[in-house]
């Protein structure tokens, strides 16, 4: 199968990898200076389901001929993302995007029609370092797919051989992935929260008086939110990530959080604005949400004027 992936940061880096170690023919479309660290040192992955370091195609403008896009853009480079894969998509081309959050999918649809578009979502911890080594942070390593009609097609199939194929990949093709990606929002939209609250991981919020009952009740305001829309979390979901939100020694930090800190670009709008907006349509109750989606902004603000603490 022929992989064109957007992107050879976090996740484009990680799960590219790991579709070259299971066989599959792939390449990154980076920009100048991804490009230059891939120049320079080849793909570095460190992640305890094994290392990968080799040179890999690396491409500065894309060309037809792929079965899929895997999409890893930050959501707030989209439309520079959609531009850059227009000549890699004709009509045998799936697009895989595995960005949070939800209203990149109906853009996607909007720019290449929904047929070429997948649902799809990543649950794995991991960040690209300052030198180009993308660092897996623990064992997550889930990537979920499926069409939006929910039809099991050759597709998707062939999609998950491939990722099948892959070592440190846990790969599902569904028939209900937009509920699953729902799902994510209720995960992440908890995590996310409340770390930019607290600027803290979950473990250590766990730690704090309260904190455990601020997670749980974010967990429920969220699930709420997602029922209201239509997608209820399955059975298991509550009690698996009621256990995840009271683990007072998890280590456990979200890509917003670790962005925040390094001082970098996040997805305010995307992720706490979204999920914001669909707490008020929801009747909801939304005080931390729009904290949250306060706190994000006001960080914005001082990223721009230069100055955060160095
Ligand atoms: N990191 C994580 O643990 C998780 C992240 N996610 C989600 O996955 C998505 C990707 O996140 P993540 O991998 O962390 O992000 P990264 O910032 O690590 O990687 C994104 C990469 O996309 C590249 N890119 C953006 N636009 C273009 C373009 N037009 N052409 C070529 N390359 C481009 C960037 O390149 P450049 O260096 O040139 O800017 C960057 O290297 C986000 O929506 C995130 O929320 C989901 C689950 C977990
Ligand atoms: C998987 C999860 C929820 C991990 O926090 C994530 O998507 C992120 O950090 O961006």
């Amino acid at each position: 199968m022929r992989i064109l992936v957007l992107g050879a940061g976090a996740l484009g880096g990680y799960f590219g990898a790991r579709l070259i170690e299971g066989g599959a023919e792939v390449a990154f479309l980076v920009r100048e200076g991804r490009a230059a660290q891939l120049a320079a040192r080849g793909l570095v992955v460190e992640s305890p389901f094994g290392g990968f370091a080799r040179p890999v195609a690396a491409l500065m403008a894309a060309e037809p001929g792929w079965d899929a896009v895997l999409l890893s853009c930050k959501a707030y480079d989209l439309d520079a993302a959609i531009a850059a894969i227009r000549p890699a998509v004709d009509e045998r081309t799936a697009i895989l995007p595995v960005l949070n959050g939800l209203g990149h999918v109906e853009r996607l649809a909007r720019a290449f029609g929904a047929d070429r578009v997948l649902g799809g979502l990543a649950k794995i911890q991991a960040t690209l370092a300052p030198d180009g080594t993308v660092k897996h942070l623990n064992d997550w390593r889930y990537i979920t797919f499926g069409e939006a009609s929910g039809t099991m097609t050759p597709r998707v199939e062939a999609l998950r051989a491939a990722f099948d194929a892959a070592p440190g990949v846990v790969a599902e093709a569904v028939p209900d992935v937009m509920a699953r990606m729902w799902e994510k929002l209720v995960h992440l939209g908890t995590s996310a929260v409340a770390t930019v609250l607290m600027r803290a991981n979950v473990g250590e919020i766990a730690r704090a008086p309260g904190g455990i009952a601020l997670m749980q009740s974010l967990l429920e305001r969220n699930m709420a939110i997602a029922a209201h829309h239509g997608h209820p979390v399955r059975d298991g979901f509550e009690a698996e990530y009621r256990r995840i939100f009271s683990d007072t020694g998890s280590q456990y930090a979200t890509s917003m959080l670790r962005d925040l800190e390094a001082g970098g670009r996040i997805e305010s709008d995307q992720i706490l604005g979204f999920l914001l907006e669909a707490a008020r349509r929801a009747g909801v109750p939304d005080a931390l949400h729009e904290a949250a989606f306060v706190s994000a902004k006001a960080y914005e603000q001082r990223r721009e004027a230069g100055r955060l603490p160095r």
